[in-house]
């Protein structure tokens, strides 16, 4: 595809978190996309870029109100990005004043909404057949044949939920870094740690595919909602509280709808050396 050069005024950009998770947002509408894998790890570096879990660049919608494109900082493409698409719903709806907003995103159409002062979005369906998440072959879903018995769901990017006891024991890095990269798994995996405490709530920890330890992902607790209802754990609807705050999931008909902080951090300018 073909990409613009960063302007010598420089780039835009706003900071932005979602429960800790914590963005890059760029807005391309009117222009041709400019990120790369390159000028993705080199904003993402927290050194010598800005540093951020996903980037999130906003395109023209195609029959959407905006299109959303998300990176991870070692230059590989999310598929989906659930507290940065809540992040960029609930701006859109306040620059625009309107109470609902579509996303186009590589696994289809997104839909964000206002309900009360809350913004919610439908992440979508999970996708539940072996060779979507994507799987490398024919296994059973509810239960993986990977040791500590994970189940693997589809958010438009793949996921695998460990159910555990005591999730202050382990150790997400280090377990986290080993599933990333399961051969069961040929696109490489997000992987969450859940301690089930109620019919109603849940604690998670994330371990990011192409970015590490994070404080939230949107997409992971969807996934989580959706594993731990068919190991018949938990209601459709649940609290979950990440290392950055708290979310609310509702597995509805329609999709995997969530809800959950987002604050503005700061806007700034990238400099045109940054690409170079
Ligand atoms: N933080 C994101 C998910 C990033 C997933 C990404 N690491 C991938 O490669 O799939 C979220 O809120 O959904």
């Amino acid at each position: 595809m073909q990409t613009r050069a960063i302007p010598s005024a420089g780039l835009p950009f706003r900071k932005m978190h979602g429960a800790g998770n914590d963005f890059v947002i760029l807005d391309s509408r009117g222009m041709a996309p400019v990120v790369t894998p390159a000028l993705a790890r080199a904003i993402g570096d927290r050194h010598r870029g800005v540093g951020f879990d996903q980037l999130a660049e906003i395109r023209d919608g195609e029959n959407t109100d905006i299109s959303l494109d998300f990176w991870n900082s070692d230059g590989s493409r999310a598929g989906a990005c659930g507290n940065a698409t809540r992040c960029v719903a609930s701006e859109w709806m306040a620059e625009t004043g309107r109470d609902s907003v579509t996303i186009r995103t590589t696994r289809g159409v997104l839909r964000g909404e206002m309900r009360g002062t809350e913004v919610w979005v439908n992440m979508g369906p999970p996708v539940l057949d072996w060779a979507s998440v994507p799987l490398a072959r024919d296994v059973d879903l509810l239960h993986l044949p990977i040791e500590g018995d994970p189940v693997a769901v589809g958010m438009g990017n793949p996921h695998a939920v460990f159910f555990v006891d005591d999730i202050g024991a382990v150790d997400v890095a280090a377990r986290g870094a080993s599933v990333e990269h399961d051969p069961l798994y040929p696109q490489a995996t997000n992987v969450e740690f859940v301690e089930v405490r109620s019919r109603d709530e849940v604690r998670m920890r994330v371990w990011e595919r192409g970015t590490g330890i994070t404080l939230a992902c949107g997409s992971g607790a969807c996934a989580v909602a959706v594993a731990a209802h068919q190991r018949g754990l938990t209601e459709r609807h649940i609290r979950m509280e990440v290392d950055g705050g708290w979310l609310e999931l509702d597995w509805r008909e329609d999709g995997v709808w969530m809800t959950g902080p987002v604050a503005r951090v700061f806007d700034g300018v990238l400099s045109p050396e940054i690409g170079a």
